[in-house]
């Protein structure tokens, strides 16, 4: 925990005076650092992450792997061995993969990606692992993932819970080979047994069997990420099976991977321009990335706002800038669920009702998301209503009072970007942002200092 991560239990969600206009250097993924500490570690030679995210949930990765016997130097290089062959400086974690190894205890916290991603890694490493996390961890879907494991080999005692807390008995190796899973209330399932699949003996093939499977860009990323460092994935999206996905056995490569900022928690600060009718530019944001944060210069455009993304000497980055409008907007944010706090405080805000949709797996997400943004914003003052798959959002006019957060980070952005523009909102333990964004709350205060009186703040000032 940093520092500016120690807040109040009651944090006064700051005003815009006017218009924000800043630019904000977002930290690096958590989806891109916690697969590239895995697959670094799996590695046949050492690897570097640079730019990784420093936060709870990548912090819990790090100490899970180094629990299994990973090396994982942390180093802040300005022009040391650790600077890439661009030069890069930075933060940069060095990765030394080893023989993986048990009795080890990993401690999930309520990190999706700890959770589900690290139980195969577990299976290949000698020696029992015991999982345990945050209570909500223990509410939170795996069920699918050990069953599958113990498909491919694996044994695991879960004291029949199909849940955590659970020890895995790592053999030192998995057969691997084929598995069906049901993966509709998390595309992590898929994605934990890819990660490790080519380190099986006869890799893997996942054949997913449910009704829906949700998050498609974050499977699409795991098997970007796989083919970086060497592996064979065949895959629906390249001519393969649908929902189908192979990984074949072999070595893996230890790379130079730098992290790409992480663009669902660029979110709050993009939607700080839309409004405020203000302007506000994320440097490094990738032209081309598998990441569901990009989905936002479409769904901001649609909500009012003009997105440009722009290379200049200093590299890529995206500018929203706010018209002063907010619409409403009708969606389907099933690829890209974990934008919807977000989207949702924008919603309560303008000038015509939304509906989100294909969104009902976040009822079991760090919190159930849907019943969390409806009674928060709803004590606002604002008229939400769930739906079978989401919400139905129509905007009134919004009023002070306490944004409870339910230990969900993206609970308490929500509630910051509505507090821009309402008066008297108080975020209840704002340090929850510590998952994946540990400095939010002083970003937020910088990104703040640069407003000005601009064209106004949206419909719910
Ligand atoms: O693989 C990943 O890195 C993630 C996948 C998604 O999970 P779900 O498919 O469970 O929504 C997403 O919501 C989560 O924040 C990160
Ligand atoms: C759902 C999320 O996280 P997790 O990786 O814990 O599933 C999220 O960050 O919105």
């Amino acid at each position: 925990m940093t520092e500016s991560s120690v807040q109040p239990a009651l944090w006064p969600a700051p005003s815009a005076r006017g218009a924000v206009e800043a630019t904000v250097t977002v930290p690096g993924s958590k989806s891109v650092t916690n697969r590239g500490l895995i697959l670094a570690s799996l590695a046949a030679e050492p690897g570097w992450l640079r730019r990784p995210l420093r936060s709870r949930d990548s912090l819990l990765m790090a100490d899970a792997l180094r629990a299994m016997g990973v090396g994982i130097e942390e180093t802040v290089s300005s022009s040391s061995a650790a600077a890439g062959r661009d030069g890069f400086t930075g933060e940069a974690w060095r990765v030394i993969p080893a023989g993986l190894y048990g009795p080890a205890t990993v401690d999930v916290g309520n990190a999706g990606t700890v959770m589900r991603f690290l139980p195969p890694v577990a299976a290949l490493a000698d020696g029992p692992v015991h999982f345990d996390g945050d209570p909500r961890s223990y509410e939170r879907p795996l069920g699918a993932v050990i069953e599958a494991l113990r498909v491919l080999g694996a044994r695991i005692d879960d004291e029949g819970r199909g849940a955590l807390p659970l020890t895995v008995q790592g053999g030192g190796a998995l057969d691997g080979g084929s598995v069906e899973i049901d993966a509709s209330s998390s595309s992590q399932f898929v994605s934990a047994l890819l990660l490790s699949g080519a380190r099986f003996n006869q890799g893997v093939e996942v054949r997913h069997v449910g009704s829906s499977l949700p998050s498609m860009p974050h499977i699409r990323m795991t098997v970007d990420m796989l083919r970086a460092v060497g592996a064979q994935v065949d895959e629906p999206e390249t001519g393969g099976e649908p929902n189908v996905w192979r990984v074949s056995p072999s070595a893996l490569l230890g790379r130079d991977l730098t992290v790409e900022p992480d663009l669902s928690n660029a979110q709050p600060f993009l939607a700080a321009a839309l409004v405020t009718g203000g302007r506000v530019t994320i440097p490094d944001w990738p032209e081309h990335t598998t990441q569901p944060g990009d989905a936002l210069r479409e769904i901001f455009t649609a909500m009012g706002g003009s997105c440009e993304w722009a290379v200049t000497n200093e590299g890529s980055s995206l500018t929203l800038t706010g018209s002063g409008r907010i619409h409403g907007i009708d969606v389907d944010l099933s690829e890209v669920g974990e934008l919807t706090p977000g989207i949702a405080a924008v919603a309560a805000l303008a000038d015509s009702p939304s509906t989100l949709r294909g969104v009902a797996h976040l009822r079991l997400h760090e919190t159930d998301r849907l019943a969390a943004l409806t009674k928060e914003i709803n004590e606002l003052g604002g008229d939400v209503t769930e739906t079978a798959d989401g919400l139905h959002i129509r905007p009134r006019p919004l009023h002070g009072g306490v944004f409870h957060t339910y230990d969900d980070h993206r609970m308490a952005t929500a509630g910051s970007i509505i507090g821009l523009v309402v008066g008297g909102v108080e975020i209840e333990n704002v340090g929850t942002t510590a998952k994946t964004l540990p400095d939010f709350p002083q970003m937020w205060t910088d990104m703040l200092a640069g407003a000005s009186p601009g064209p106004g703040a949206g419909a719910g000032a």
